[in-house]
């Protein structure tokens, strides 16, 4: 349609001062759309490149976009831009940065756009906050409720009403009657200050040795603005986060914004009071739920440059910052990092371009690096960093395997599970033991749910989700049958809906919800707490339950992976893994890397504190190579191992793929449309043989939402140029008609 430039586009009107200045925009709209569209800009209208926009499109319709570039030029017959819409300015960093991602991701720019440009709701002036303090005598009638309210109120502070009532443990209700009583009283509370500035110095960490040569480099590059990646690798427990916060204190004192982003941010209030511990106030947070004025202070407080440090999740990555100094991506491996929806883009190698294109360092930071980061390493596109030890001369747990198998298949037959449980007599007497000494054990399966499958003894009828080839997964707390991939919930029935047999169905395999009935029982009178994603009471929950357990408040944890991220549990000396073999067999060329992380970073929460730490892992294939490195503590040999493995096959990083999924509620329609898409790309230059074409394949699960999956995966050498050959082949290829949908996902993490 026309031509933009990106980068060092000037405001032209400034120049051309003599004749009235004849000014086209260029505008990109957040909406599927690739294309710019142009606009005249009306005489004495000010507008800078990448300002937010008014404009009108298509009939009768309006749009807000953003100038993506400026530039002189006959405005012809083109409609006007309307008014400025006011906002944040998209710098040209910014604009470049989505341009690469559209470009990376083959997404339209619009879509792109769209993630960065989230307008606040249209709501003005400042809402009023109410807040409470203590005010008369106590009331005539006093409740537990009651004086814990009051004792939470003592000491003549102004409290926010919410606060009050959850420090108390109490409904806004109990407060309100307080109120009526005279005991309370209202007032206007003065506005929140939002981002009070972190302090450098605030309380500077002594550095162990290591720590302190990781954190001089940080520093240095801090200071250079030099735009590399490092790779910040270090044990579970051997303290990166203190290191990485030294180069936030460094970019704190250069006057620059830091971005650190973190796979689980709804989970990190531990991770905000270490931040605060360090820098004297929590740093600003960023993830999808925050919206309306937070969402527009905060935008105007990165691009005043008042908000110093963001803590986010990877959409933390469109923020308009005004000056980025360094971006931190925690946690590295983690596969949260990659968006699955909509832009396939994954935020940490978003990440290491948006530092390029800002000048800043960025710090990818893990206990269990992905091969990819770790490859990039050793070629030294990246530099390698590491702490090889624990901090403070702790030891990592000593890892146990506990052999499934029966004596017959070579095992020890008294390491199984009695009866129908699934703790094994070894971890049973583990977890005795650290009750004895008053320590605190995880149990973790990574399943949610009660048990992954229901069937009728009677007739063998399985129970599988309507809308998806999937088994539906008992979840007893929930009293239904939950679909893992489009959240279809049935009510668990009493008899077969197949045969009729009233209490036939028989749960097969175990959840977590299963495992906290097993340790119930065999640990009566212990303070159990599950940690499971669907439980009631969401984040706040889970947030109070992860608070309570680093406290000391509980004796077990059962929990899926999410109790692998990151936590800090000083008296947890125990982990047992149930099945350590769950996601070994999968067709995911990352399974075995994956599954080792994951085991990796659970047992690492054994023993951070003061005590010695050890885990068990139960398993049927104690030789399998994942299950080896980590018994032996040897991940060398098997990242060495795993890396020469993906060479051989040509796969990431020494190779790319790309996959593409073809959909429709007809499954001939996905079927054909694959087939076509095959056709095309036969016909191009499939004769190259650095370029491979596999499929098209019914996907592993070929029905999610009432949508049939067929899959293409491409697969090329290192050096092919995927994107634009991609591209072409869909350019030149039949297009989806009906309710067909092509999705593209560059680099795919997942293969079901
Ligand atoms: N220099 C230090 N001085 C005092 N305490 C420290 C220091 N470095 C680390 N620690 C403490 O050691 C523990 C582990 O540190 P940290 O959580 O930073 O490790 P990590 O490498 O990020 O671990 P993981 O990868 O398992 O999340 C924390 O309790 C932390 O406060
Ligand atoms: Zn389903």
């Amino acid at each position: 349609m026309m031509s933009f430039a990106t980068t060092g586009t000037t405001p032209i009107g400034v120049a051309a001062a003599a004749a009235p200045a004849r000014r086209v925009a260029d505008v990109i709209i957040p909406l599927a759309l690739d294309t710019a569209y142009s606009y005249a800009v009306p005489a004495g209208m000010e507008l800078l490149p990448g300002a937010q926009v008014r404009v009108p499109f298509g009939p009768r319709r309006e749009a807000i976009g953003v100038v993506w570039g400026l530039r002189a030029g006959d405005p012809g017959n083109l409609k006007q831009v309307i008014e400025p819409a006011g906002g944040p300015v998209f710098s040209d960093n910014l604009r470049s940065f989505l341009d690469w991602v559209a470009r990376w991701t083959l997404a339209p720019r619009g879509s792109v756009l769209a993630m960065a440009l989230k307008r606040p709701d249209e709501e003005r002036g400042e809402v009023i906050r109410v807040g409470i303090r203590l005010a008369g005598p106590p009331p005539k009638r006093m409740t537990p409720a009651r004086s814990r309210v009051i004792a939470a109120a003592e000491g003549g502070l102004l409290h926010g009403k919410s606060d009050l009532a959850r420090a108390a443990g109490v409904s806004a209700g109990v407060i309100d009657g307080l109120v009526d009583e005279g005991t309370l009283e209202t007032c206007v509370m003065p506005p929140e200050n939002l981002f009070p500035p972190p302090d450098p110095d605030h309380a500077v960490t002594q550095l162990g040795p290591a720590q302190e040569a990781a954190a001089r480099n940080l520093r240095e590059a801090v200071a250079a603005h030099d735009a590399g990646a490092f790779l910040l690798e270090g044990v579970t427990g051997s303290g990166k986060t203190e290191v990485y916060f030294e180069a936030v204190a460094e970019t704190l004192r250069a006057g620059r914004q830091s971005l650190i982003l973190v796979p689980e941010i709804a989970l990190t209030a531990q991770f905000l009071d270490r931040f605060a511990q360090r820098f004297g106030v929590r740093p600003a947070v960023w993830h999808s739920g925050v919206t309306g004025r937070k969402r527009e202070k905060l935008y105007a407080g990165l691009a005043s440059g008042e908000v110093r440090v963001v803590a986010g999740a990877r959409s933390a990555l469109f923020l308009p910052y005004a000056d980025l100094g360094l971006i931190v991506v925690d946690e590295e491996h983690e596969a949260a990092y990659k968006q699955e929806d909509g832009v396939h883009y994954h935020a940490r190698d978003m990440a290491v371009v948006r530092g390029r294109i800002d000048g800043c360092p960025v710090v990818l930071a893990s206990a269990t690096p992905t091969i990819e980061t770790r490859v990039n390493a050793a070629q030294e596109r990246y530099r390698h960093l590491i702490l090889p030890e624990r901090y403070g001369g702790r030891t990592l747990p000593a890892i146990t395997a506990v052999d499934l198998r029966g004596a017959k298949a070579g095992g020890k037959s008294d390491d199984k599970p009695e009866g129908d449980g699934w703790i094994s007599p070894p971890l049973a007497a583990a977890i005795e033991e650290t009750m004895a000494r008053g320590e605190q054990a995880l149990i973790f399966l990574n399943r949610r749910g009660y048990a992954p499958l229901t069937l009728c003894r009677a007739c063998g009828h399985r129970y599988e989700c309507p809308n998806c080839s999937a088994w539906l997964v008992d979840h007893r707390f929930r009293r239904a049958l939950v679909c893992h991939h489009c959240g279809h919930v049935a009510r668990r029935p009493s008899a077969c809906e197949a045969c009729g047999t009233v209490d036939a169905l028989a749960a097969c395999g175990p959840g977590v919800e299963r495992i906290a009935e097993e340790v119930a029982t065999r640990f009566p009178g212990k303070r159990a707490i599950t940690l499971s994603s669907d439980f009631p009471g969401g984040t706040e929950r889970m947030r109070r339950e992860l608070a309570d357990i680093a406290a000391g408040k509980c004796d077990i944890v059962i929990g899926t992976q999410l109790v692998a991220k990151g936590h800090n549990f000083p008296g947890m000396t125990l982990v047992g893994v149930i099945d350590a073999d769950i996601g070994l067999s999968s067709g995911d060329p990352r399974a075995a890397e994956r599954t080792f992380q994951l085991l990796q970073q659970v047992t690492g929460r054994a023993g951070r504190g003061e005590k010695a730490g050890r885990a068990l892992v139960q398993t049927y294939q104690p030789e399998h190579p994942v299950i080896a490195a980590l018994i032996s503590g040897d991940a060398e040999r098997f990242y060495a191992q795993e890396t020469e493995n993906r060479r051989l096959a040509g796969l990431p990083p020494f190779g790319r793929l790309a996959s593409l999924i073809i959909s429709s509620r007809h499954r001939e329609q996905a079927e054909a449309h694959a087939r076509a898409l095959a056709r095309a790309a036969h016909a191009m230059d499939l004769r190259d043989p650095r370029l491979t074409l596999l499929g098209p394949a019914e996907a592993p699960i070929i029905l999610i939402r009432g949508r049939y999956r067929y899959r293409l995966l491409l697969k090329s050498a290192r050096e092919f140029d995927l994107q634009s050959f991609i591209r072409d082949w869909l350019a030149g290829a039949p297009k989806p008609r009906g309710d067909i949908r092509v999705q593209v996902d560059i680099d795919p993490q997942s293969f079901f």
